[in-house]
């Protein structure tokens, strides 16, 4: 797969860690970066082209001009902002020659002892972590373990100062303010010193696990949400080739950005970011007509970065990109039924349940935040009948038969015909092309609180399965505090209500994080899982720490009464119910 030379930077340099990565120039002034491993994260962009250190990294040859390569993006009015990832307004540091991603590590393949431990482990208390906070003897600790990152000074793209901000002590909030997605674990593999010691007992360590303190979890201050006070300002930038323009939208990390995408006239695009309930709306006049639908949309849930690319209709390369404005607005409380879907495919999917395949027209397309729910609403009887549902994840249905059905921009939905249903009957009953309301995305739920937790559970009882399947697909891709285990508990009638076993079973097989425990209320003879309903026996041993079923975080999805039940449950069990989170609809 092919990624392209960007206007701003995402997390280039530790992806690169990750997956090393080529560069060649194409012919028309952009350049390809061809990876070994595609991954939504790893657009490098002109701010690393720009910056010597990141140019090291990605191995551009030393006698390219950059600026000239990109002459036609550099002549961008005023307002274009190089942006930074971290949402944060300093830039990277140039890296002094012989230091760049990769003479890190040259260096720690080298067999140098870079922890100055000689192998050994060592737990360490506070009060030593406190005493290795100079230049020249720099310790750190981030969730629970400590690191000697004396020598990685020089070789950090954020200087040396800003990393002595955080020597000496527990730096894990400062490093999850500031990157929470860069991978330390595997940059700082050799230069581990020891877990650090804030609690007396270790948990004992599953076979194959990576060890994990306890205290990761006791711990107040990691155990508490992230959050930031901060208001978020997304910011813009852009790239083009002959063909093609992206523009890329920054948010902040773990926001979990929402995005509605109109094309006004061929000229005229408006994206609306939702990033909670404010809409931060960004109308661009294009330099050029654009065609509809676009080449590709990627919202990155855990980057908070949004890329759109649109196919010009004359292939030349513009000497801007045009000019855009950005408002804001606040989400209404009212059902706004304002989009118009259209039926793509509307098919069986089990006995008594259906997908419904929607897609937008008047040239809108939809990209809903990780855990939020929208209203569909169809016109029946004269009455507007509607109802809250949460798209799926395309991976988890059946595979699609036509390239309209396989259209990425589509919303997907999984909807059971309640008897007395009056819209899931109707929608049931939906032809090819016939149209349906849709709101804008509702919600409360906020990705950044799972951010601290490596253990969760997510127990969902029949439709409620629904947002459960983003989280698992967000969870099991999530780079900053990469989770340890995610158990899903689903709560069903019989075996033939349980939806999606096949594709949830295979990703049990292929993701070993990832359990899937099936418990059904009336299972029949052959049935040879858990039987029963929500109880207290059944939630126990989410409690139980040093299991691979404790969980830190709970996230709930069910009929209220299955709601109400599971969360007097945990309470019964001296669950912290901060670290609980029930979706309703
Ligand atoms: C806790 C103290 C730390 C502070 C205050 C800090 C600060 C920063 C800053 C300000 C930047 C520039 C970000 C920007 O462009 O806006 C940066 C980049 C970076 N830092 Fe740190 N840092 C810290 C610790 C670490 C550690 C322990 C590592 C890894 C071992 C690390 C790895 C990186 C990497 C890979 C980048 C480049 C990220 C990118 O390209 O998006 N930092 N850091």
């Amino acid at each position: 797969m092919n990624y392209y030379v960007a206007g701003a930077k995402p997390c280039g340099g530790f992806m690169a860690l990750c997956t090393l990565a080529t560069a060649n120039i194409a012919f028309d002034g952009t350049i390809n970066i061809q990876r070994n491993e595609p991954n939504q994260n790893s657009i490098y962009s002109m701010s690393d082209i720009n910056n010597k250190s990141s140019m090291s990294n990605l191995h551009l040859p030393t006698t390219t001009t950059v600026g000239q390569m990109l002459a036609p993006a550099n002549t961008a009015p005023q307002k274009l902002n190089s942006g930074s990832a971290t949402g944060n307004p300093r830039n990277k540091c140039a890296l002094k020659p012989g230091h760049s991603l990769m003479d890190w590590i040259r260096l720690g393949n080298s067999g140098i002892d870079l922890a100055g431990t000689r192998g050994r482990v060592t737990p360490i208390n506070s009060d030593e972590l406190a005493r290795h906070n100079t230049r020249e003897d720099a310790w750190m600790a981030i969730r629970g373990k400590v690191y000697n990152v004396t020598r990685y000074m020089d070789f950090h793209p954020g200087g040396v100062d800003e990393l002595m901000r955080g020597v000496g002590r527990d730096a894990t909030k400062l490093f999850d303010e500031v990157h929470a997605w860069v991978n330390y674990q595997q940059l700082l593999v050799k230069c581990f010193i020891g877990p650090l010691r804030t609690l007396s007992k270790m948990s004992s360590i599953p076979e194959g696990r990576t060890p994990v303190p306890t205290a990761i979890f006791e711990t107040p201050s990691s155990n508490k949400p992230v959050t930031t006070n901060t208001e978020i300002v997304p910011r813009f930038d852009w790239i083009q080739k002959r063909q093609d323009l992206t523009i890329y939208i920054y948010t902040r990390q773990l926001c979990n950005p929402g995005l509605l995408l109109r094309r006004k006239c061929a000229k005229l695009l408006q994206l609306q970011v939702q990033i909670n309930s404010t809409q931060h709306i960004f109308e661009f006049e294009l330099h050029e007509e654009v065609d509809w639908p676009p080449k590709s949309v990627r919202v990155g849930s855990e980057t908070g970065k949004i890329e759109l690319s649109v196919t010009k209709v004359e292939p030349a390369l513009w000497p801007t990109y045009g000019a855009h404005t950005v408002s804001k607005g606040v989400m209404g409380e009212t059902e706004d039924l304002e989009y118009e879907y259209e039926v793509v495919k509307c098919t069986d999917f089990n006995h008594d349940s259906f997908v419904l395949c929607l897609r937008g027209i008047q040239e809108t397309l939809m990209v809903l935040p990780v855990g939020y729910h929208m209203i569909v609403a169809a016109l029946i009887n004269g009455e507007l009948t509607r109802r809250s549902y949460t798209p799926v994840p395309a991976k988890f249905l059946p595979q699609p038969r036509t390239d309209n059905e396989s259209n990425s921009t589509n919303l997907n939905f999984l909807i059971k015909s309640y008897a007395e249903g009056t819209l899931s009957k109707h929608l049931r009953q939906k032809q090819i092309g016939q149209m349906l309301l849709l709101s804008t995305p509702h919600g409360n739920f906020h990705l950044q609180r799972l951010l601290p937790h490596r253990q969760i559970a997510l127990i969902a009882a029949g439709s409620g399965l629904t947002p459960m399947l983003n989280l698992v697909e967000h969870l099991l891709k999530r780079n900053a505090n990469r989770i340890d285990y995610l158990r899903l508990m689903y709560f069903n009638k019989t075996s033939a209500d349980i939806w999606c076993r096949g594709e949830l079973e295979q990703l049990q097989k292929t993701d070993e994080r990832f359990q899937l425990v099936n418990v059904l209320s009336a299972a029949d003879a052959e049935w040879t899982g858990l039987r029963g309903r929500i109880c207290i026996e059944l939630l126990a041993p989410l409690i139980t720490k040093n299991t691979p079923e404790y969980a830190s975080f709970v996230a709930v999805c069910g009929p209220n009464a299955f709601s109400q039940a599971a969360q007097d449950i945990l309470q019964e069990l001296k669950f912290n119910l901060e670290n609980l989170h029930i979706f309703q609809g």
